[in-house]
């Protein structure tokens, strides 16, 4: 199996390019190939597709070999492998994905794609629909016992769920520990992706991040775009201009425009190195 090895500000992932390639079993396949000593080593496996929607579709698996819906580090790097690899030659193109198609508009520079813009949608608020279980209709900024510690949460889905919570030191997190507790909380049906935030100024706001399936990674493209949301919902950074995101990995650019309800995300993709992989023997 012929891949390319990607990241979007550290959060990598291997890309097949599945207008040439066929993946049986991509959940086998993206176990295999993630492990850092075993295989390739990646947060997980990212497919580009044909559509008939759109000019390709973006699947996404998780290290744990999870489908997860959407991808925002991801979908920055596949429009980049489209444009770079010849699937498009446009500079505004659309991708499909499980949470709809997203429009994106890339800049290149000296023949490649350096940055991307992309539409990422409408956030989700309403809590039966994240999921998350709670009598509240949203929970923004609400209590809730892990491991039993109160931990005030707000709840956003860009596609896929995230818990953010708000905390004075996220460098000395033990997030080995409450990653897990968080991510497979009874409060979650689907899991969930949590973002720890220390907010710097009205303008910036650093992250980590638990993956749902994967861990702490070194950016989450649609935790970034959550976060800004919580971060403009708790009035903690000024919602009429970009949120600067700070993670592990870099920064992204992130605004909701409330008059649209669209959310914004602009970062860079980057292309690591192209290989082989015998991937014949997972059933
Ligand atoms: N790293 C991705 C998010 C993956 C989400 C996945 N962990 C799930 O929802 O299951 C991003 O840049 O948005």
């Amino acid at each position: 199996m012929k891949f390319t090895k990607m990241h979007g500000i550290g959060n990598d992932y291997v890309y097949v390019n599945c207008f040439e390639e066929t993946v049986e079993n991509p959940s086998a396949v993206a176990r295999y190939v993630s492990d850092r000593h075993f295989g390739i080593g990646s947060d997980g496996l990212i497919l580009i597709k044909p559509s008939k929607i759109a000019d390709c579709e973006m699947d996404m698996y998780n290290l744990d070999g999870s489908q997860g819906a959407m991808c925002g580090n991801g979908i920055r790097c596949v429009a980049k492998y489209a444009y770079d690899y010849g699937i498009v030659n446009k500079e505004h193109i659309s991708v499909a994905t499980k949470s709809g198609i997203k429009y994106l508009d890339l800049t290149v520079e000296n023949g490649k794609v350096s940055q991307v813009k992309v539409n990422m949608g409408s956030p989700i608020l309403t809590a039966r629909q994240i999921p998350v279980v709670s009598e509240k209709e949203e929970v923004i900024n609400e209590p809730l016992d892990v491991n039993g510690k109160i931990y005030y949460i707000t709840a956003v889905s860009m596609g896929n769920p995230h818990a953010i919570v708000y905390m004075d030191d996220i460098d000395h997190l033990d997030i080995e520990k409450i990653g897990p507790a968080f991510e497979n909380h009874v409060a979650f049906p689907d899991r969930v992706n949590t973002e720890f935030v220390e907010v710097i100024d009205e303008h910036t706001v650093k992250m980590r991040v638990w993956e749902r399936g994967s861990g702490e990674t070194l950016a989450c493209g649609t935790g970034a775009c959550a976060v800004a949301v919580a971060s403009v919902l708790n009035g903690h950074v000024d919602g009429d201009s970009p949120v600067t995101v700070k993670l592990l990995g870099g920064d992204l650019q992130i605004f909701w425009n409330r008059q649209e309800n669209l959310v914004y995300m602009t970062g860079p993709a980057a292309t690591v190195f192209d290989g082989e992989i015998d991937v014949s023997f997972l059933k």
